[in-house]
């Protein structure tokens, strides 16, 4: 398990930048974490306390309960080969084989040849790149470098794997590749990932936790359905409108103001999340209860490989009876708000 715990940090003359301001986070074993932000936000620096590539200001970066910022250089060297890292430039040695690349970490590490010929060719062949072993990595696309890090990153056997925009340089089907070795590192591995990005598309296709960032701190944190389905800031409501567009179409919001202004508890938005994807809501409570459903705008995507619907509908009729279709909705796993003058 990783613990951050009131992560600082500043730079320059009289620590002028602080670029962390008290940063908490706990990313449990075999989990994948997002920390999601704009540019400036201190993503970088964030997940370069996490191996002390920058050393944090003040606070604890804990590693199953070990503090790295309290050990002594040795034992220091021994955590850090528990971390594993990769970047979105991937830093790959131009000069080397793949071979080489992946077998870095194990040379400087003295292990013996044979070793290190079956713990390379075993990496290579996870991230399927088996056939590419003597190939530069100029040779390479975008997407087989990236697997090269990984493999790189693998080769001192890792708890925690810190991916640095690992995707931000690809292409969208490259990209869900790599995320799918990600899940297949977490899943298969059951090592724990930290990944930093400014994709929202990477956070909803790879991710069990995310964080949001904003200017040093940690604004909102959570479950992807979660942040998704009912995030409670600005900022990571835009963020989630990135992937799944559910603004109102001006059309419809002219029709919900006449609407709102003949019946002012008649506009609702439901968003089906988990179980409740599962059963005909919609047609259940307009059986069950005396009142006109409208559907006026929506959609349905996947999150997580799960369906995930985001309706606006018009519920008319008797209030008592609204109010009853209305719990109806909340006791089978859905969320269900009025809608408000911005659309939410
Ligand atoms: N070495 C440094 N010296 C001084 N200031 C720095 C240094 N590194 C980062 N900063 C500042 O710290 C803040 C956070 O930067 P950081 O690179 O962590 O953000 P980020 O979210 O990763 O941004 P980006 O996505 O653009 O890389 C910014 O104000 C940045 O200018």
């Amino acid at each position: 398990m990783l613990v951050l715990e009131d992560i600082h940090k500043s730079y320059g003359k009289e620590n002028k930048v602080h670029a962390l301001k008290g940063i908490n986070l706990k990313v449990e074993k075999g989990e994948i974490f997002g920390v999601v932000g704009f540019s400036g936000a201190g993503k970088s620096t964030l997940i370069r306390c996490v191996n002390l590539l920058e050393r944090p200001t003040a606070g604890k970066v804990l590693i199953n309960g070990v503090d790295l910022l309290s050990l002594q250089p040795s034992d220091l060297r021994k955590q850090r080969k528990k971390i594993g890292m990769i970047f979105q430039q991937y830093n790959l040695l131009h000069s080397k084989t793949i071979f080489r690349n992946v077998a870095m970490p194990l040379i400087l590490e003295g292990k013996p040849k044979d070793e290190i010929q079956r713990k390379v060719t075993q990496l290579l062949s996870f991230v399927g790149l088996e056939d590419h072993m003597d190939k530069y990595p100029e040779q390479l696309s975008g997407g087989q470098k990236q697997r090269v890090g990984i493999a790189r990153a693998l080769a001192t056997d890792p708890d925690i794997l810190l991916c640095d925009e690992a995707t931000s340089a690809l292409d969208p089907n490259t990209t869900e590749a790599v995320l799918e070795l990600l899940r297949k590192v977490r899943d298969e591995l059951g090592i724990t990932i930290l990944m930093i990005t400014h994709e929202m598309n990477v956070i909803r296709d790879v991710c069990d936790k995310v964080a949001v960032i904003e200017r040093g701190i940690i604004v909102e944190q959570g479950s992807v359905i979660d942040v998704f389905t009912e995030p409670k800031t600005a900022i990571a409501r835009s963020f989630v409108r990135t992937v799944l567009n559910d603004t109102i179409p001006k059309s419809v919001q002219k029709l919900i103001e006449k609407s709102s202004q003949a019946n002012p508890h008649g506009i609702y938005r439901i968003i089906f999340k988990g179980a409740s994807t599962n059963i005909p809501l919609l047609s259940n409570i307009a059986k069950q209860f005396s009142i006109d459903l409208n559907v006026l705008h929506g959609m349905i995507t996947e999150l997580q490989g799960k369906p995930f619907g985001n309706l606006i509908v018009e519920l008319k009729g008797d209030a008592d009876e609204i109010h009853r279709a209305v719990h109806y909705i909340q006791e089978h796993d859905a969320v269900i708000k009025e809608v408000t003058e911005d659309g939410f």
